[in-house]
């Protein structure tokens, strides 16, 4: 049994042969059975990830293995659900439902399929081209999920859906996981939503893994530190060890606030210690592009140098 889902090292990739990098530097690995959420900026390279991941596109360089092997290799254990959802606008739902058991036999679920379908009271002879974003999605995700697949590769799969929809979606996702063990890498900008669904967290900016790992190692490797001001060196921030680093931190009037990376040693006199939630840890890296980056679980890349 494969217990690496993905696996990329120094993962890159560019469009143009003179043109910016898409993603670069990219190594991180992804544990089988995991629920990963792919957060990043605008434009930072997470559907680029997805779409090598799916073996859609090669990398320019670097490399990276899917359920142990060639990302093409492994397309029909794979499930993907892309930005723009494409299928044939001319087809019906039932149509292409009948495509994706015909396309994959042996292993296609009609009932996973006709319960995602049936939730969003879809009519069967309506064509794709005349469905609503929200309803097109749900045709994808019926695809993609009654496939039985290993691996769903899900970019912004939630974007166009309504809060029920949402909600029943999810939990149909994550109840497959659990069934199946099926490992998930999902593409989101709704940090709630992530919260409560993932396990696994991969941060990229500027095409660069920021952060790496298991959800709860990460929030666990940070502390908040609030303290006076004036305390700080340089007057900005806590008096600390040379093993932490400080991610961000921001004054107001005499009161400081950090976001830092340590083992977890005393705070400073004066300070308080808080858990930090999952949007501030990210926010801040993603603010403070200069802090080196933390990838958990990757043996073969220190945290890498931040963007040039
Ligand atoms: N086919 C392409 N040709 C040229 N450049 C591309 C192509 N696809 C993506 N890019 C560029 O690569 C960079 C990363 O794009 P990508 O779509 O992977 O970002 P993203 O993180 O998914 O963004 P968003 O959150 O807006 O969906 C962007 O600068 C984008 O313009």
């Amino acid at each position: 049994m494969t217990i690496t889902a993905i696996e990329a090292r120094a993962l890159g990739k560019r469009f143009a042969r003179r043109g910016n990098w898409a993603l670069r530097d990219c190594s991180f690995r992804l544990p089988a059975g995991r629920v990963c959420a792919l957060v990043g900026v605008n434009g930072a390279g997470k559907s680029t990830l997805l779409a090598l991941a799916a073996g859609l596109i090669a990398p320019t360089e670097g490399g990276i293995t899917v359920l142990g092997g060639h990302p093409a290799d492994a397309r029909p254990d794979l499930g993907y659900v892309a930005q723009d959802k494409p299928m044939y606008p001319q087809l019906t739902v039932a149509e292409t439902l009948r495509m994706g058991a015909d396309l994959n036999p042996g292993r296609w679920d009609p009932d996973t399929a006709e319960r995602i379908v049936s939730g969003g009271a879809l009519d069967r002879d309506a064509r794709i081209r005349s469905l609503s974003g929200g309803q097109r999605t749900r045709v994808a995700l019926a695809l993609a999920l009654a496939k039985r697949p290993r691996l769903l590769l899900l970019d912004e799969p939630m974007a166009d859906l309504d809060p029920l929809a949402r909600r029943e979606l999810m939990g149909l996702l994550m109840a497959t996981v659990a069934e199946q063990g099926t490992t998930i890498l999902m593409s989101s900008h709704v940090m709630a939503e992530l919260e409560d669904s993932c396990d696994h967290l991969l941060v990229i900016g500027d095409g660069r893994v920021r952060l790496a790992g298991d959800m709860e190692e990460l929030l666990a490797a940070h502390r908040l530190l609030d303290g006076p001001a004036q305390d700080g060196t340089s007057g900005a921030g806590p008096e600390l060890g040379q093993d932490t680093v400080v991610v961000s931190h921001t004054t107001t009037g005499r009161q400081c606030t950090a976001l830092v990376r340590d083992a977890g040693a005393a705070p400073p006199d004066g300070w308080r210690a808080a858990e930090p939630s999952l949007e501030e840890v990210i926010v801040a890296y993603l603010r403070n592009p200069e802090v080196p980056g933390l990838a958990l679980d990757t043996v073969f890349a220190a945290p890498q140098e931040a963007t040039a």
